[in-house]
């Protein structure tokens, strides 16, 4: 192991730079080269990478976003495109790949690396919080902390007015970030993608709650369960009470990493390296009862992390 390949993938989360710093300088302290590759799999498919040095990472840890840029690629969803990658790795003469990303950037990493033979680490970074396997991913407490403050200020909009507010977060398929936000800010009602809502019973729960005088409320909506101008409309007319849609959309992904995910986005980039330098390959990084662990990035792309729903009824009990 001399040279260590690293990308970031998909969505960018909050605490991928601090990931890329944790990597290049562990890497380092090990004599390690590193090499990153440039916007997401399009960097392998077009040779397109750079040299990183402990210098080049730093005054990075605070922000958000990937210095290494990121992208969604469909073309390396093709043979072809996974080629490309192996040909990149190899006139890069890249002995491991540390990939940061999601549940598709795992799974484009078992490919690659099933065709490379490169051993690949996969490191878990999405606000979507949704890679089976780890606890927590890279930018989720960031995502989830920044939705609260925004849906605090809502709040007192919400009250002063006697309004009904929807709020719609992140996450077309899953819904872990609506849920903690949910819960966290004392929503009402929580909607998410894994449960089918229906629409009387939302009404429902709003009209009991005005009948004892309670005439605002939030309802958190993951993006994921439909059409939220709708359902919107359809509380105002059901209800009588004024409703208001307020999207909070990609704020969500940027600002600053919370502690809590740079603190995260280190331990696993020390991990990775540490794996690659043992001679292991094709395991994610992932976080279990409080440490640090690897499984099989296999095991991570074919399990299905399932959503809590307990939170969410718990939620509505709270909220009465
Ligand atoms: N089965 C696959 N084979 C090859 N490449 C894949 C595969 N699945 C995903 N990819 C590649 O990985 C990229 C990232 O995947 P995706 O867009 O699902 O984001 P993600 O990593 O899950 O992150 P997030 O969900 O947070 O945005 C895709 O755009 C595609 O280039
Ligand atoms: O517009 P884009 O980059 O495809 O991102 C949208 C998706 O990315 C995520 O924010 C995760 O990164 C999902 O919650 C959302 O569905
Ligand atoms: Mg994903």
């Amino acid at each position: 192991m001399k040279n260590i390949g690293i990308v970031t993938s998909g969505g960018d989360a909050p605490g991928m730079n601090a990931a890329i710093r944790a990597v290049v300088r562990v890497a380092h302290s090990k004599d390690l080269k590193v090499t990153g590759f440039k916007k997401g799999w399009h960097g392998l498919i077009r040779n397109d990478c750079m040299v990183l040095t402990p210098r080049s990472v730093s005054g990075i840890i605070q922000h958000g976003g990937t210095i290494l840029h990121t992208s969604r690629c469909p073309e390396f969803n093709t043979e072809e495109g996974v080629e490309k990658g192996c040909e990149s790795l190899a006139s890069n003469n890249i002995d491991g790949l540390v990939v940061i990303g999601g549940d598709g950037s795992f799974r484009a990493a078992l490919e690659l690396g099933n065709k490379s033979g490169v051993p690949m680490i996969g490191i878990p970074a999405t606000i979507d919080n949704d890679v089976f396997g780890t606890d927590e991913t890279i930018g989720f407490d960031t995502a989830v902390n920044t939705a609260v403050q925004q849906i605090d200020k809502i709040r007192d909009t919400a009250v002063s007015h006697d309004r009904i507010f929807v709020v719609e977060v992140m996450g077309r398929k899953r819904g872990f970030l609506a849920s903690t936000v949910g819960i966290t800010v004392g929503a009402e009602i929580i909607l998410v993608p894994e449960v089918e809502f229906i629409a009387e019973n939302v009404f429902e729960i709003i009209r009991e709650n005005a009948e004892k005088g309670k005439k605002s409320g939030i309802i958190v909506a993951a993006e994921g369960i439909g059409d939220t101008h709708q359902l919107t409309k359809d509380i105002r007319e059901n209800t009588g009470l004024e409703t208001r849609l307020s999207i909070l959309g990609y704020a969500q992904r940027g600002g600053n990493p919370t502690a809590r995910s740079r603190l995260l986005a280190s331990l696993f980039g020390n991990r990775s390296v540490e794996l690659l330098f043992e001679g292991q390959g094709n395991k994610a990084v992932v976080f279990q009862n409080g440490s640090v662990k690897s499984i099989d990035i296999k095991d991570s792309c074919e399990g299905e992390k399932r959503l809590d729903l307990s939170l969410i009824r718990l939620a509505e009990i709270l909220a009465k």
